[in-house]
């Protein structure tokens, strides 16, 4: 399968997600499109279980209404303590008006009821996961090529940052002594999940 076309069309309404694919695109010298430039596609129900189920169902959906090639990503953030959620439920952890702050607000909500009488002073919570799943799929053949990516850290409770999405502002990585937020797009990328799944997808193309 190949990305000839100079525009990618990204089946997200995630601006976190446009803006960090933007600045990966733009160093093949390729334009982005998102759902924002295709507001008359309706949101795909993401009924599945997995993340690459999700985002196999996002790229078809798009590509057989616009019969091109399209990428969807499902991503989401698996928090140890928590066996693993709230996973593929990541977007919609605070209800169906979920929004990035009451995810976050209910995330450290349950972490620190788990770990009431404990150490609380200890502002790292839990051991966790950022986890993606590309899907790029060509309408024209029907084939679909995956893969995914996943970073390690830590659930902090000392929330740091202004820049990223999501969960990113209580994501600690030891390495940097800094939360997802306080990194810079280019180091974000290098590191992320979504930067792993998109250099494998990107290395699997050109083979
Ligand atoms: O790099 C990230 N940094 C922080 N949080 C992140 C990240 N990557 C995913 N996440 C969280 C945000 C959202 O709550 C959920 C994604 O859910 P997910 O369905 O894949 O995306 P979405 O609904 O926001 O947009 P769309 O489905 O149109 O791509 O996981
Ligand atoms: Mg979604």
């Amino acid at each position: 399968m190949k990305l000839d076309q100079d525009i990618v069309i990204v089946a997200t309404k995630n601006k976190g997600k446009v803006r960090e694919f933007e600045h990966a695109f733009a160093q093949l010298g390729k334009q982005v499109k998102s759902m924002f430039d295709y507001s008359d596609i309706p949101d795909v129900i993401e009924d599945g279980l997995t993340f690459a189920e999700n985002a196999l169902k996002k790229a078809k959906t798009v590509g057989d209404v616009l019969g091109l090639p399209v990428l969807a990503d499902d991503s989401g953030l698996c928090v140890e303590a928590l066996n693993g959620q709230p996973g593929v439920y990541s977007a919609r952890y605070s209800g169906e008006h979920a929004t990035d702050q009451l995810n976050n607000e209910k995330l450290l909500h349950e972490l620190v009821q788990l770990k009431l009488g404990e150490d609380t002073e200890q502002s790292l919570l839990s051991p966790a996961s950022f986890v993606c799943s590309l899907v790029l799929y060509n309408p024209s053949s029907g084939e679909h090529m995956e893969t995914s990516g996943s970073v390690a850290g830590w659930i902090t409770s000392d929330v740091a940052g202004a820049g990223g999405f999501g969960y990113d502002p209580l994501f600690y990585l030891s390495e940097y002594d800094k939360t997802m937020a306080e990194l810079s797009l280019e180091e974000k990328q290098s590191i992320s999940h979504r930067g792993v799944a998109l250099r494998e997808l990107i290395s699997q193309l050109k083979k």
